[in-house]
């Protein structure tokens, strides 16, 4: 397998200027940044035990979200400078009033190629077929269980079948390939990953298996729970025997493998004991207006105060750049630094 475990290269003395020739916008460390996920509210249906603390999270004041125009203003001044691939997500993306539109407007964006969206899955019977219409290409849903039981006391609540309905209705409209998240923790689902694997042998889905990240709110379940991919992926071999490794991309956060024989693949996402952040290509959007720099660092820099006073395109695009120029090399878990400042629903993942 290959490490995608790189030391950490010196930054460069330039801003993040686009080489000759080049539309994208670069760190200060070489690394194309092109990835925008958007959180597109902080509110959810679900309560995840991994995600949330069992009280709920604190959320944002209706004033501080961004509207659709304002969401729509700064993805416009992204996609100028080479954020061609977008993210939907929250919180729970499915919530926000007018999903099918934005994802229209969106769609409509010059330099905007590929938008696709992260979701619980539960409102997807309803929505996939007319967000598929609407320019929504991929989906990734979350799926830690297949026991209703169990579904019910980690989502403090959720209807599995709701879930199975909106799988069934996004492979329905199109929108491939279908990826399933699982965020394995220990003592909750672990003994089910063998029969979490085993969907891919008829389906052609790639489920993942995802390490639990300590952000603010569930650093207990991170301490308590982690399981690591090299153990997830020997209790999925002891059932059906070494995978095959899948070529993918180096900057997507999982590395792919294949039972033998099998329609579909299977993901591991390794943020806390192989982290991938040598090829990060992501900035992230909240909800509230802030460019989240990365997931596991409270850095951020805010662009709601300039869209809301009417900055021209040229001002965002500058203010994105610089953004983007101070992005973290990466987290700080293995230094013990965990100052994530946010939770997971707040960020979107
Ligand atoms: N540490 C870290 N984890 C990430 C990052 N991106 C995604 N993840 C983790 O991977 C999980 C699944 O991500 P998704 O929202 O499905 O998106 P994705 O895997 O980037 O999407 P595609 O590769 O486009 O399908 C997230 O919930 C996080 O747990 C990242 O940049 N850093
Ligand atoms: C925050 S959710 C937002 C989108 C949507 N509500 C959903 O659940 O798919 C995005 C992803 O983050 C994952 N996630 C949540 N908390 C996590 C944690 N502590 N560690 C790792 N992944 C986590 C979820 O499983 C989900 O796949
Ligand atoms: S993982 Fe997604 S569905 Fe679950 S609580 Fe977090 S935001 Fe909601
Ligand atoms: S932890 Fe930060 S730098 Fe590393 S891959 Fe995730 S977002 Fe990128």
């Amino acid at each position: 397998m290959i490490s995608p475990v790189v030391q950490q290269p010196r930054r460069t003395d330039e801003r993040a200027v686009p080489r000759p020739g080049e539309r994208i916008t670069r760190d200060a460390y070489g690394r194309p940044i092109t990835y925008l996920r958007i959180s597109l509210t902080d509110r959810c249906n679900l309560r995840c035990v991994y995600c949330m603390p069992a009280h709920g999270m604190k959320f944002a004041p209706r004033e501080e979200l961004l509207t659709d125009e304002e969401l729509l203003t700064i993805v416009r001044a992204a996609a100028r400078i080479g954020f061609s691939r977008l993210r939907l997500t929250g919180g729970e993306p499915t919530v926000r009033p007018g999903l099918v539109e934005l994802v229209r407007a969106m769609a409509a964006i010059p330099g905007v190629e590929d938008i696709s969206m992260t979701t619980n899955g539960l409102l997807l019977e309803r929505l996939a077929h007319d967000l598929a219409a609407a320019g929504l290409r991929r989906i990734n849903i979350s799926l830690d269980t297949l026991d209703p039981e169990r579904y019910r006391i980690m989502t403090r609540g959720g209807r599995i079948e709701k879930v199975f309905a909106g799988i069934a209705a996004a492979e329905d409209a199109g929108l491939r390939p279908i990826k399933l998240n699982a965020v394995v923790v220990r003592g909750l689902n672990d003994h089910e990953v063998p029969a979490l694997a085993g969907l891919t042998l008829e389906r052609p889905w790639q489920v993942r298996f995802i390490e639990v990240m300590p952000l603010e709110g569930v650093a207990d379940v991170h301490d308590a729970g982690l399981v690591t991919s090299a153990e997830t992926r020997a209790r999925i071999e002891e059932v059906f025997g070494p995978l095959e490794e899948v070529e993918a991309p180096l900057s997507d956060p999982a590395r792919v493998f294949r039972i033998r024989g099998a329609q579909g693949t299977l993901g591991f996402i390794s943020p806390v004991s192989e982290p991938f952040c040598a090829f990060c290509n992501r900035i992230r959007l909240t909800a509230d207006g802030k460019l989240r720099l990365c997931l596991l660092r409270s850095d951020e820099v805010d662009i709601r105060e300039l869209v809301r006073r009417g900055a021209s395109e040229e001002e965002l695009i500058e203010r994105i750049r610089a953004a983007v120029w101070r992005k973290p090399w990466g987290h700080g878990l293995r230094e013990g630094d965990r100052r994530t400042g946010r939770g997971m629903s707040q960020i979107g993942g």
